[in-house]
This record gives C-alpha cells, structure tokens and sequence, in this order.
C-alpha cells in the first residue's frame, strides 16, 4: 500500500512550469528523499501533496485521499515540520508542544514526544533560549505531536553542525522505526545516503532518475577510477574491475595508490548537470 501516489503532476505558474508531469510513489513506512537544486519543483511538489497548492493537473493521492480536497481528518494523519513553525518567544517548549497537541484528535504524550525528540532537559525553557538545533527539534515535534502516518521534511538539517545532523538522523530513523511514512527534501547527499531507502532527483519539474542511494543513475555499475604515482609520473584507470587493478600493480614501486568509486554525489552532479 502506498502513503502517496503521484501521476503526471504538473503545476504551472503562468508560463513558467514548475512541475512538469511527475510520477512519484512513496511505499508505507519508508523514508524517501526529493533530492534536486534550487529551482527544481521540490517545494512545489510537496505543497501539493500537503495540500496547500493547487496543481494544474495530473493525479495525486496522499494518505488515500485526494490533496486538494481532502477535509480536516486527512489533515490530522499528515504532519508538516515547517521552518519556523512558531513565533511564541515566550512560551517554554512544554507549553508550546501542549498547545500544538491542542489541534488534533488523538495526540501522541507530550513527555513521549519530549523524549524522542531529546527535549526533556529542554521543556522548561523558553522558546528564545533555544539553540538553533534544538528550535528544529521543536519544529520536528510540533511536526509529530498530532501522530502523524505521514511527515513532511522540508530541508530539515539546514544550519545544524555535524553533530546536531547526527542526533537529528536518529530521530528520523526512531520515527521510521516507529512506522511514520517520511518525505524528506534535502540538498545534503550524505543526508539522502543515511536516511532514504528510496530518492528521487527533480530537474526542471521532472524526475531525471529514482532508485535507492546504492543503485541511482547506474551507480552500482559505475567505473572505478584508480589513480597512483610512479617513476613515470601520475597515472589514471577508469575500471570496472578495480581490485584487479590493484593487484596487477602490486610488487610495482608506486605511491598515492587510491581508488575511487562514484559517490551518490558524483551521480547527482552528473544527473542534473545533464539537464543543466
Ligand atoms: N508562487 C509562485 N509563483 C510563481 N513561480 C513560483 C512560485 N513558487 C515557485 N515558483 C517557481 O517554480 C519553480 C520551482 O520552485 P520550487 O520552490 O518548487 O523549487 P525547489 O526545488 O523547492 O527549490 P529550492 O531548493 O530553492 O527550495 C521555480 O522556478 C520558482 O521560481
């Protein structure tokens, strides 16, 4: 079963074509990646799946239901982590979660969601005291308080150091777990590699390649680059079979020996530079 299913989606902006006819689906429980440069159609495309941009045509579902005309129940089974979902300075982090949870049906514990989201220490402090990082997880548990089957992700790491992405993958992978559906936009690669067991990459309004961080855009087949030094000078072998390659220069005086397999990065430069 899947939490969405997109077919031909297209939105216009009168003659501008922010999403130009897209197929997509996102499989309960999974965590899937947008991947795609400024100007793509991601935002775009996830707005209407949230159902707050109409599209010009083409079928989506989300959840079972039709995004533009879905009523409050649907909205209840969605969550959204906004980029700055609140404005209340003032208000401690506890006060805030509990006022969210205010919204919705069947809210998950205020202290649960607290704990997954590593604010316990945190729910007595005011909003404006909060670190950067620790503001995005509170956007991530007002995103999750009304106990969402489905999150939306928009860019979710932008600004956090290395440790703060670290903690926050935790989070998504403990939601994941947990069995929340995650449609995650992002520009990190390695974000994309940790955390989606599907992406897609969007150029100019249409998906250019989908597959799982391992396989994209044939990286599984991808040559190998094996580069070394020796009395000659600097050498360079794109190969499918790098260990033999290796082996064949064992026993030779060399230095700097690498190998180099395509990144999932190399493979996304590679796809939307051939769209550029
Ligand atoms: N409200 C709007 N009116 C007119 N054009 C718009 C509007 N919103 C977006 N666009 C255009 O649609 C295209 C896709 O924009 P969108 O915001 O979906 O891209 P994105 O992939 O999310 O980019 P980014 O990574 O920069 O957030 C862009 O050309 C943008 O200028």
């Amino acid at each position: 079963m899947n939490a969405i299913e997109v077919r031909g989606l297209r939105k216009d902006y009168g003659d501008n074509t922010a999403v130009a006819g897209i197929d997509l689906h996102v499989t309960k429980g999974e965590i899937f990646a947008l991947l795609g440069p400024n100007g793509a159609g991601k935002t775009t495309t996830v707005e209407i799946l949230e159902g707050h941009r109409h599209r010009t045509s083409g079928e989506a579902t989300v959840l079972g239901e039709d995004p533009g005309k879905a009523g409050r129940h649907w909205r209840s089974r969605i969550g959204i982590v906004l980029q700055t979902a609140t404005d209340s300075a003032e208000l401690t982090v506890a006060e805030t979660v509990k006022h969210y949870a205010g919204y919705y049906p069947s809210p998950r514990s205020i202290t649960d969601v607290l704990d997954v989201c590593g604010l316990t220490e945190k729910a007595g402090a005011r909003i404006r005291s909060l670190s950067g990082g620790q503001r995005r997880r509170l956007d991530v548990a007002l995103g999750i308080v009304g106990n969402p089957e489905l999150l939306f992700l928009d860019e979710p790491t932008t600004g956090f150091d290395p440790q703060a992405r670290r903690q926050f993958w935790d989070l998504v992978r403990t939601l994941a777990a947990d069995g929340t559906t995650i449609l995650l936009t992002t520009h990190y690669l390695d974000e994309a590699e940790a955390l989606a067991s599907r992406l897609a990459v969007i150029a100019d309004g249409r998906i250019v390649a989908e597959g799982t961080p391992a396989t994209l855009g044939g990286r599984e087949t991808a040559l190998a680059t094996v580069t070394w030094t020796d009395h000659t000078g600097a050498h360079e072998l794109r190969t499918d079979d790098p260990t033999g390659a290796v082996v064949a220069l064992a026993g030779r005086e060399i230095s700097g020996l690498r190998v180099h397999q395509p990144t999932l990065e190399d493979v996304y430069l590679d796809l939307i530079g051939a769209k550029a």
